[in-house]
Formats: C-alpha cells, sequence, structure tokens
C-alpha cells in the first residue's frame, strides 16, 4: 500500500469517526450522553478538576465504542461463521465499553452529587417559556439523532 500524507491520513480518521455517527447507534447515544453532560456541567457550575475528570469519562466511553465497532468490523472480515473464538472478541469488546460507561456513570454521580444544585439546574431550564421550549427541541433533536436518523442504517 503506498504512503499517504498526513492531510488524508486525517481525513481517515474523520471518515472513521462519521462513520460510527451514521451507522452506529451506541455511538450516537454516547455522543448525546456526551454533549448532555457538557451542557449540564456548565448550568451546574462545576471546578477545573472535575471538568477534566467528566471529560476523561467521556473520552473514553467514545472511545472503546469506536474500538468495539473496529473490533467487529475485523471479526466479521475475518468469519461470518458462528465461531467460539469471534464470540469471546465481540464479548469482551461490548463489555469494555459497559465498564467504561459504568464508570462513566459513577464519576457523574459523584461529580453531580448536590440534589439542591440539580433541581436548581432543571428549575432554570423551565423556569421561562423560551428556556423550556430550548429543553424540549433539545430533547426532541437528542431523540430523533439516536433513532430517527439515518434509520435504515444497521445498528
Ligand atoms: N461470528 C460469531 N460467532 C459467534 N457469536 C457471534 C458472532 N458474531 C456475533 N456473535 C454474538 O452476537 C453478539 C452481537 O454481535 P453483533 O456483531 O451483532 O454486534 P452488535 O449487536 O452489532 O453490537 P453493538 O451493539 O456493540 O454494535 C456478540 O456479542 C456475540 O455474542
Amino acid at each position: 500500500m503506498t504512503k499517504i500524507t498526513l492531510r488524508e491520513s486525517l481525513r481517515h480518521a474523520i471518515d472513521g469517526i462519521g462513520r460510527c455517527l451514521v451507522h452506529e447507534r451506541n455511538f450516537r447515544i454516547h455522543t448525546v450522553a456526551a454533549v448532555t453532560v457538557v451542557l449540564f456541567a456548565w448550568l451546574y457550575g462545576v471546578d477545573t478538576g472535575q471538568r477534566a475528570l467528566l471529560a476523561v469519562a467521556v473520552a473514553t466511553v467514545m472511545t472503546m465504542e469506536m474500538m468495539n465497532t473496529a473490533i467487529e468490523a475485523v471479526v466479521d472480515l475475518i468469519t461470518q461463521e458462528k465461531n467460539v473464538y469471534a464470540k469471546i472478541a465481540k464479548d469482551v469488546a461490548a463489555g469494555m465499553v459497559l465498564l467504561a460507561a459504568l464508570f462513566a456513570v459513577g464519576i457523574a454521580v459523584i461529580v453531580f452529587h448536590d440534589w439542591t444544585r440539580i433541581v436548581d439546574v432543571i428549575g432554570r431550564l423551565f423556569s421561562s417559556w423560551w428556556s423550556g421550549l430550548l429543553t424540549a427541541v433539545y430533547a426532541g433533536a437528542a431523540v430523533w439523532f439516536i433513532f430517527g436518523w439515518k434509520p435504515h442504517s444497521g445498528s
């Protein structure tokens, strides 16, 4: 294979992210969760250390999901037949994402531990008709992005 330029290499990497966004529903769920966490953290008010912790958690889950997709593709390339090693590879890859997601939830619970502030953020979101409308539009767009976007594009 011929050597590719740095620019081409970057384009392939962006294609990989785009592929996950278009074809992988789980990746879209993680993307929406990441955006929601960022917005919620902004409204909740977190310090620099907490921001870094959330960023690491979000990045870990999203990269693990991409690694899972890559492993699934390689397994399917090697065999489409039922195979015990194919099952191990795919199950372990899926478990890796689940574990990362559980740790991310744990970190979110630690960072967003103050119920009074959570209730305050929710109250602020619905404090006026326009902020309530914006919240509803965001929720609708998120659901559409996850389940409605390219509905026949696979998992
Ligand atoms: N070739 C195979 N041999 C044996 N079991 C398999 C094989 N392919 C898939 N499986 C089993 O089916 C499960 C789902 O595999 P599949 O390739 O459909 O992943 P998926 O549902 O697309 O996963 P994700 O939701 O993470 O995208 C695997 O975790 C594994 O247990």
